[in-house]
């Protein structure tokens, strides 16, 4: 029997940020997502994606409002276990992918487990088993990160990011310098493994032809100068 989840994986309410008072202005009403929902968000340069994204990753704080991942207040908490429960909790990739050139394939993806403090043995495994599923059996464990090619790298950079089953996988553009075969082959293994582990993916890009592999998406718009909200 599976039971449903107590909480949503992510919920803003009332959410706003500004940088200084009286500017630029981020204001969220109400988002919420459950576990293996996946939203795609798209905006104009300067819309607030950015932020919006340092937000959910619990790298800033609102000024006003919740947040809440997995039904921990995430805006109470302090920095130190904000970094603790991101190591855990959300997954990131980049469009600069952030692998280490000189780390194999391997430890490049039990990092994540480091900064997790997760259990070693079963970290091993899981990676071991996600890089298989992902296309990169045992001959490329030991591989330098610099040694494989860019499809085959981000491919590490997906299992990084899902090694610990996080609530929430956040994407920052990508894809963005993919052509549209391996753009669209990337989108099938990030969110079909995302599935697997029923982890919520928000996906920032762009490229509105990616919108078709997502049940939800937000349009940050500009509302009236300096004020943002979608
Ligand atoms: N550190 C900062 N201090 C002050 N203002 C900032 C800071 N970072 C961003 N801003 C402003 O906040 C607004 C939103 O910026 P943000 O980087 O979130 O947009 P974005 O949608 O990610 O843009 P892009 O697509 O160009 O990356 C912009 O008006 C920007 O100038």
């Amino acid at each position: 029997m599976t039971t449903k989840p107590k909480f949503p994986a992510i919920e803003l309410k009332d959410l706003k940020f500004w940088y200084q008072p009286g500017g630029w202005q981020l204001a969220i009403p109400k988002l919420s997502l459950s576990s293996g929902q996946h939203l795609f968000v798209r905006g104009a340069s300067g819309s607030g994606k950015t932020t919006l994204l340092n937000l959910l990753c619990g790298i800033t704080v609102p000024n006003a409002g919740e947040i809440w991942l997995n039904g921990m207040a995430l805006h109470q908490l302090s920095a130190s276990r904000r970094d603790k429960l991101r190591a855990y909790e959300i997954g990131v990739v980049f469009q600069q992918l952030n692998l280490i050139p000189y780390l194999s394939v391997l430890d490049n993806v039990l990092l994540r487990a480091a900064f997790a403090r997760a259990p070693a043995a079963a970290m091993q495994q899981r990676a071991r088993e996600l890089l298989t599923a992902l296309g990169l059996g045992d001959n490329y464990w030991q591989q330098k990160a610099s040694q494989l090619s860019v499809g085959q790298q981000q491919r590490v950079a997906i299992a990084r990011a899902l090694l610990t089953q996080p609530t929430l996988l956040i994407a920052d553009e990508p894809t963005s310098a993919l052509d549209a075969d391996n753009r669209d082959a990337f989108m099938q293994v990030l969110l079909s493994e995302a599935d697997k582990s029923g982890t919520t993916v928000i996906f920032v890009s762009h490229d509105s032809q990616l919108q078709r592999y997502f049940h939800y998406q937000l349009a940050m718009t500009a509302l009236e100068q300096g004020v943002v909200a979608c």
